[in-house]
């Protein structure tokens, strides 16, 4: 089982410090969602983590050795930073066969790693011709030629349709479910909720949380209860009651301080008819926005 350890990294350029004492840990079998704004420092974390950028200060090591003192490490870690670093020449099974030949990775891996991103159809084909979401398959196809446990992506869902975002969800659950460690970026906490089970947030540099995709659910706040009421002094009630209460869409009060069966409770006994009643979960985006709001860095000012 191998794990990536993050411990008080850090990364200075000039007078910026860019990566701010973080530490995290990838536990193996699962996604691991990588959030935060842009500018928060993920691509330079992972770039630590791969020995492309060295730290400033602190660790990162993927079972216990740090990349750089990996002697096959195409073998141990997989990587995708930029679907348009391929040659756009050379048709995708030679793109592969030359990363497997120069890493000295049997050539069979070739014809495995095309069947298993579904390039097998293109695999003679240039890889100029691509698009987006085929360039994609084949960088993640380059970063499976070792058969690596651990897995890297930068954003691999920027710029891609439905279908090709869908695809490569499906394919990380499919490497976590293999056993591997997952971490993928991204600055959507939209894809991450539907492809993560773990999140690390940073924002600025610095961990902002360490969390389970339902913990963070669920500190994002209890949430408010959408209420609709013909009676217009309902509201009156429901704030001397300890609520807040504000002016919901379409005439509904969004109610946040008392439960929804509290609330139910409250009109029964004033005799006040309700003709809504809902619960509202606060989304992970809502969570995130909360989260994330002190280390944007440009924050739109809302007109
Ligand atoms: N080589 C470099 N020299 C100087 N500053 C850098 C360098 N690389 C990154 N930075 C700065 O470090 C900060 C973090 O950048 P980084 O690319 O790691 O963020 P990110 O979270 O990946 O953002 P994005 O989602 O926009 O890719 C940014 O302010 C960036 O300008």
């Amino acid at each position: 089982m191998t794990t990536i350890d993050v411990r008080g990294l850090t990364k200075r350029y000039g007078p910026d410090t860019v990566v701010d004492d973080l530490s995290f840990t990838v536990e193996p079998g699962q996604v691991t969602g990588f959030l935060g704004p842009n500018g928060a420092g993920k691509s330079t974390t992972m770039k630590m983590i791969l020995g492309l950028a060295a730290p400033t200060r602190g660790s990162a090591t993927i079972g216990g050795r740090r990349y750089r003192d990996f002697p096959a490490p195409l073998t141990e870690v997989g990587a995708l930073l930029d679907a348009g670093a391929v040659h756009g020449g050379r048709k995708a099974s030679d793109h592969l066969l030359a990363l497997a030949v120069s890493n000295g990775l049997p050539r069979r891996r070739v014809g495995e790693v095309l069947a298993r991103t579904g390039l097998e159809d293109v695999a003679g084909k240039r890889a100029g011709g691509f698009s987006l979401g085929m360039r994609q398959r084949l960088g993640i196809a380059a970063a499976l030629l070792g058969d690596p446990r651990v897995l890297i992506f930068d954003e691999p869902v920027n710029g891609l349709d439905p279908e090709g975002i869908r695809w490569i969800r499906d394919f990380m659950r499919s490497l976590a479910r293999d056993g591997r460690s997952v971490l993928v970026s991204s600055h959507l906490m939209s894809e991450m909720a539907q492809t993560a089970d773990h999140l690390v947030v940073i924002g600025r540099g610095r961990l902002i949380a360490d969390t389970g995709v339902g913990e963070l659910m669920r500190a994002g706040g209890e949430g408010t209860v959408l209420v609709r009421t013909p009676d217009p002094g309902f509201a009156h009630r429901l704030t001397a009651a300890g609520a807040t209460v504000r002016d919901g869409l379409e005439a509904s009060l969004v109610v946040s301080g008392l439960s929804s069966a509290e609330i139910g409770k409250l009109a029964a006994y004033h005799g006040v008819a309700l003709s809504e009643l809902t619960p509202q979960r606060a989304s992970l985006e809502d969570a995130f926005m909360e989260l994330t709001k002190d280390s944007v860095e440009y924050q739109g000012v809302a007109g």
